[in-house]
Parts: C-alpha cells; sequence; structure tokens
C-alpha cells in the first residue's frame, strides 16, 4: 500500500513569500489498482508526483510505502524506492538518453536494480519491445531515432522493465495525435492488467482518467477538493470545478 498522508509542500516564490504547492493531501493507493489525478496546469501534480518518488521531501505529512517512509536518502533506500515505484514523463524523448540504444535504455533499470542473469534481461527486454508493439528491430535503434510514439512506448517499457508495483505517469499521454493518443491509452489499460501493478495516471485531460481509472481524484490550488470510486456514472461526480472539466471535455 502506497499512503499519501496530509502531505503539503510549501515552496518559496520570487516574492521570498511562501507559496502552497500541495496542501493536506491524502490518497491511499492499493495494489493492482488505477488511481487518475486530475488537474489543470499548475495545481501541485507534478509537485505530488516528485513527493512520491522521493525526489523531494514533503514539508508535513508523511508518504509511506507498506508503513515505511518513502526516502532517498541513501542507496539502499533509493533502490528500495525506485524498486516499487517507477516513473514516466510526459516527453519520451527527454526522458531517454539519445546515445543508448533502446536494448541498452530498457536495460538499464534491470541492470541497476534486479541484476539478473543476461538471458532472462534478454528476455524481458524482447517480451516488453512486443508488448508495447515495437518491432524487434528497434532494440538495436538509438532512442533519438525513433518518433515521438515509439519513444513514448520505450518509456513506458522501461518503466515495466522491473515489474514495479506502482507506476507514476506524468502527464505521459499529452501532446500525442488522437489516434495514438487512444493507442497508448489502451495499451496501458491491457498492460496493467497483465502486469498486475497500480498506476497513478497524472493529467490535465479529464476524459482520458475517465477512460482509464477505478479512482479519480481531482486537484485544485494544491488541494484534493473531490475523490471518488469511478463506475461509469458521471453523476458521481459532485464538485462544480470537475463538472467545469466535463463540460470543457464536452462530456456533459
Ligand atoms: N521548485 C519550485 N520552486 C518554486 N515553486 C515551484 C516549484 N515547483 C513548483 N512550484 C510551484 O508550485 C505550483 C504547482 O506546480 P506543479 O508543477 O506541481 O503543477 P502542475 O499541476 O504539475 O502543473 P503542470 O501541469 O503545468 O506541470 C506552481 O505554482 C509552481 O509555480
Amino acid at each position: 500500500m502506497l499512503e499519501i498522508k496530509n502531505v503539503s509542500k510549501q515552496y518559496r516564490g520570487e516574492d521570498k513569500l511562501l507559496c502552497d504547492a500541495v496542501s493536506d493531501v491524502s490518497l491511499s493507493m492499493e495494489d493492482h489498482r488505477i488511481y487518475a489525478l486530475v488537474g489543470e496546469s499548475g495545481c501541485g501534480k507534478s509537485t505530488l508526483s516528485r513527493l512520491i518518488l522521493g525526489l523531494e521531501s514533503p514539508s508535513s505529512g508523511q508518504i509511506l510505502l507498506d508503513g515505511k517512509a518513502i526516502s532517498r536518502k541513501g542507496a539502499k533506500r533509493r533502490k528500495e524506492t525506485a524498486k516499487a515505484i517507477q516513473l514516466v514523463l510526459q516527453d519520451g524523448k527527454s526522458a531517454l538518453d539519445p546515445h543508448f540504444t533502446v536494448y541498452q535504455a530498457i536495460a538499464e533499470p534491470i541492470r541497476n536494480l534486479l541484476h539478473v542473469p543476461k538471458e532472462k534481461e534478454r528476455t524481458r527486454i524482447f517480451e516488453l519491445l512486443d508488448r508495447m508493439g515495437l518491432p524487434k528491430e528497434t532494440a538495436n535503434k538509438k532512442t533519438d531515432e525513433l518518433s515521438g510514439g515509439q519513444q513514448k512506448r520505450v518509456g513506458i517499457a522501461r518503466a515495466l522493465a522491473i515489474s514495479p508495483r506502482y507506476i507514476v505517469f506524468d502527464e505521459s499521454i499529452s501532446g500525442l495525435d488522437v489516434i495514438l493518443r487512444k493507442k497508448i491509452l489502451e495499451l496501458l489499460k491491457s498492460v496493467q492488467e497483465e502486469e498486475r501493478c497500480s498506476y497513478l495516471f497524472i493529467t490535465h485531460e479529464i476524459d482520458a482518467a475517465l477512460y482509464l481509472a477505478d479512482e479519480i481524484h481531482v486537484m485544485q490550488n494544491g488541494k484534493l477538493i473531490e475523490s471518488c470510486r469511478w463506475n461509469g456514472n458521471l453523476d458521481v461526480f459532485q464538485n462544480p470545478y470537475t463538472k467545469q472539466l466535463l463540460q470543457a471535455s464536452h462530456l456533459i
């Protein structure tokens, strides 16, 4: 279980005053479920994802993995956190080292975190390429030779490589054309069922959250303003801001 307990994060702005990027957020994530965090730009979504990954520390509150505080202090704790929680960023290109081949890019987390025999590593990499709909030959290409959509698939394969329990997707489908976006969403849904991991899917696109998520959490100005189990019925959403997001997406 990944638990965010009354987490706040403050930053000092240019005017030297403290402002809340994340304010008293609580969210419990069980295994094998998809959680969506929806909100407009600047509402604190990326800050929360950095806190979950242990890249920054909360100003107050706690983030617990199986009851133990997430931390990047010390190599052992960093490894534990990385083994359990992986990240897929919005920009597939900048997330991948252009000097790496696709094979090396997917192998890197396996080598750093799992230390499995070479043959097992190879099997996993080709299994993931196949699962991502990428031909075998892609393995030898440099990551900067790929299209944006292919880079996105490699980024997902890389996150899945070590079979983490949680994957945080930070605006991972933004900027894709509508057909590719739909394909990636379908892929994410089927992969989650097969791999039995949990997702925290961070997005400003509420329709993507409705397609993918078991639970939807809406964030505004650093606060969670609505949380619900998604049952396919839009009436579950009560908050006027959520309704505004739905209206803007032409969903109601
Ligand atoms: N390192 C930082 N120093 C100062 N302020 C920050 C820092 N990181 C984020 N903020 C501020 O915190 C607030 C939330 O930012 P955050 O990037 O988490 O929002 P977001 O919802 O992810 O937005 P976007 O979708 O545009 O990335 C913003 O007002 C931002 O300016």
